[in-house]
């Protein structure tokens, strides 16, 4: 695939200081030669850099608002841009909230998209629904048009609007959502493969059923990966790590049939956090696993 690079220093949607080395990271892991070893043409359009704003008091209980409105307005522009470039767009996180940039400049340039979601989390709590005011545990919530009466106006926001129906969006690998999310996400109609159901059905079985659904939808996929998804004893550098994720082959699994759908279209891969991992060998088997969630989205198989 032709495939578009950016790089997208951000933390403002989380608490944690180090997830906006991210980037970096998985560039100087070798992301970049690694895909072109596998036969794809690459470019590297760099970090986005983000203003910083004196001004951001919490509206509502809802923190870094403006911070996170503004850099996704210009994430969303930047990923446009590459989609636009007739490239697969590759947003390096950073915290979740930038998905909202990433996924609506997607859906800019391409129109209606599935998304396919995997995380230990549903990040679908509205402003008013939010237990920590972390906008990283709410993008979902801003870009689905069924929960468009929930949103409040928030400043720097206005220039988004909802463009993901529930019925174009696959959750794989959830295992801690909160109460309001739980309600919101049964009340959608959302396709959920929590970790229950890959237990009870098995990795092959789950993407089976999500591959059907995305070709017989036959819209362009957005993949939106946080590596949360994954068993902290395999990604361990991460904000919010939850217990009983993805093995790394289950995580790798997911990758390798969604590139065999040729729908793939935008992927984000977030929450990687150098400061959270107790060791350097907990940060690099971080940051590995990152790489190879990637290459696997773009024709990377185990099977040779
Ligand atoms: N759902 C959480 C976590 C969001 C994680 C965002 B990410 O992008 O990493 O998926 C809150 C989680 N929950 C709050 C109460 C605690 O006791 C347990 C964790 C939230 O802050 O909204
Ligand atoms: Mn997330
Ligand atoms: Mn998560
Ligand atoms: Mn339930």
């Amino acid at each position: 695939s032709r495939v578009g690079l950016i790089g997208a220093p951000f933390a403002k949607g989380q608490p944690r200081p180090g997830v906006d080395r991210g980037p970096d990271l998985i560039r100087a892991a070798g992301l970049l030669n690694r895909l072109q070893e596998q036969g794809n043409e690459v470019k590297d359009y760099g970090n986005l850099t983000f203003e910083e704003l004196e001004e951001d008091e919490p509206v509502g209980g809802v923190k870094h608002v403006r911070a996170v409105g503004g850099a996704n307005q210009r994430l969303s522009e930047a990923v446009r841009a590459v989609k636009m470039d007739g490239r697969v767009s590759v947003m390096l996180g950073g915290d979740h909230s930038l998905a909202i940039g990433s996924i609506h400049g997607h859906a800019a340039a391409v129109g209606p998209l599935s998304v396919v979601w995997v995380d230990a989390h549903a990040d679908v709590n509205t402003a008013l629904t939010t237990p920590t005011g972390n906008l990283h545990g709410q993008p979902m919530s801003f870009l689905l048009h069924e929960l468009r009466s929930k949103i409040p106006v928030l400043p720097n926001f206005s220039w988004m609007t909802p463009c993901v129906s529930a019925k174009d969006l696959v959750y794989i690998g959830l295992r801690d959502l909160d109460p309001g999310e739980h309600y919101i996400v049964r009340l959608l109609g959302a396709k959920v493969f929590s970790m229950t159901e890959v237990d009870r059905l098995g990795i092959g079985r789950v993407m089976e059923e999500t591959c059907d659904h995305l070709c017989t939808r036959k819209k362009p996929v957005h993949l939106s990966y946080d590596v949360d998804a994954i068993d902290p004893a395999v990604t361990p550098a991460t904000g919010t790590p939850v217990p009983g994720g993805l093995t790394y082959r289950e995580g790798v699994y997911i990758t390798e049939q969604l590139c065999q759908t040729g729908l793939l279209s935008g992927v984000d891969m977030v929450e990687v956090n150098p400061l959270r991992g107790p060791t350097e060998h907990a940060i690099q088997s971080t940051v590995n696993t990152a790489v190879d969630l990637l290459l696997g989205c773009f024709g990377r198989r185990r099977e040779g």
